[in-house]
């Protein structure tokens, strides 16, 4: 399947090397104001060749509607978006048609599909991620519109991490650094550890924290849909991902309940949680505290260097791939955690808006 979502749904196509990476967005409502400039905003945040940490293949990225727009305004109808791949250099990838790049997705495509592109790993190339961005640009509008807004930031690359919890930073710096870490010592000390791994030829993973404020209390359902369990569904689609945890995650795991629960308060007209150790999702449903997740990735699996792997024909060999790649995907992630995080939290409302009379 190559579709997302219940009401609010994603649709996308293409491949790395291909003509064009698109999307159709159904069920976004009619009359939303749509900014183009700012879909194009997040994508510029995502491209390629946007900082010397990330990959070199230089795309423009720039987005062209096709559909479902009349003077600004979205008519409700099918949204059509298409962005043309103008960079691919497919010849770097010739020596990949019969070998398997080990922990790509090479050997599991031939396993299911019997052929694939083999050209920058065809479909599963992250750059199919455009279209996940484009669409949540238009779902994060529509979002703001109820006073939802989402914010993501990487917060640990390899061994270096962000001590401070997303309340103790400011997020506005995010966007001032090529690696998106707004605690501006530790994002140094990340582009250096990007930079190493570079010069080695080699790769380095970590973690982005995203935060979602502003979202009513209400969305989610007690069983299937649990709205936790729809970011989770929707974090590790991203390529790359290996781990995903709302709230206090793995680490709550350490506290005693007395510690981990969060007291309720009464906040003038309002009920608030005293901590929110609950992510802002009880029961799968949210409670109108901040959303709050960590997402992880692996460092990539394309290495620069030699390695040991087999081939089609089942021999060992060796591989020394070309082509240009991310020595760390972090950077260009945020505005993808962004993206699949308002896509599922604009489905959702949308949902919702059927719950009750
Ligand atoms: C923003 C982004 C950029 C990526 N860039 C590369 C890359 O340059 N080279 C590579 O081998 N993998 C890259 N990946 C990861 C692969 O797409 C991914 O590992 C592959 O599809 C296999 O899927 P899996 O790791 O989820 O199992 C990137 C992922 C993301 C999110
Ligand atoms: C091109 C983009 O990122 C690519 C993601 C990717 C991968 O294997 O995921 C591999 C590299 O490119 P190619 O598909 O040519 O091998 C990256 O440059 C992009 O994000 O737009």
């Amino acid at each position: 399947m190559n579709t997302f979502g219940q009401i609010f749904r994603l649709t996308t196509f293409g491949e790395s090397h291909g003509v064009a990476i698109g999307g159709v967005i159904d069920g976004c409502p009619s009359g939303l104001e749509l900014d183009v400039e700012k879909v194009q905003k997040d994508l510029d945040r995502r491209k390629p060749g946007q900082s010397h940490i990330t990959t070199q293949r230089k795309e423009g990225d720039k987005v062209e509607f096709l559909s479902g727009i009349f003077e600004g305004k979205t008519t409700g109808t099918p949204i059509g978006f298409i962005i043309r791949n103008k960079d691919q250099h497919s010849r770097d990838y010739n020596n990949l048609r019969e070998i398997f790049r080990p922990s790509h997705a090479d050997y599991t495509y031939i396993k299911k599909y019997g052929r694939r592109d083999h050209r920058g790993g065809g479909r599963s190339s992250a750059r199919e991620t455009i279209a996940r961005v484009a669409a949540g640009a238009v779902a994060k509008q529509l979002l703001q519109n109820i006073g939802v807004n989402i914010q993501a930031y990487v917060s640990q690359v390899g061994e270096v991490e962000v001590k401070k919890s997303y309340l103790e930073l400011d997020l506005g710096l995010t966007e001032s650094n090529i690696v998106r870490c707004p605690d501006l010592e530790t994002a140094e000390k990340m582009i250096a550890r990007i930079e190493e791994a570079g010069h080695n030829h080699d790769t380095v993973g970590g973690v982005i924290t995203c935060v979602a404020t502003g979202a009513p209390a209400g969305l989610g359902e007690p069983v299937f849909n649990k709205l936790h369990a729809d970011l989770g569904h929707a974090m590790l689609g991203i390529n790359a991902v290996k781990g995903f945890e709302y709230g206090s995650g793995f680490a709550g795991t350490r506290l005693s309940g007395s510690e981990h629960n969060d007291v309720f308060v009464k906040d003038g007209e309002t009920i608030r949680t005293k901590t929110n150790h609950s992510g802002g999702v009880q029961g799968g449903i949210s409670n109108g505290e901040d959303i709050y997740f960590r997402v992880a990735f692996k460092p990539i699996a394309t290495l620069l260097k030699e390695q040991h792997t087999v081939d089609s024909s089942s021999h060992e060999v060796t591989i020394n791939p070309k082509g240009r790649h991310d020595p760390c995907v972090l950077p260009r992630a945020v505005p993808i955690v962004e993206a699949m995080a308002a896509l599922v939290l604009a489905d959702h409302f949308l949902m919702n808006s059927i719950s009750k009379l």
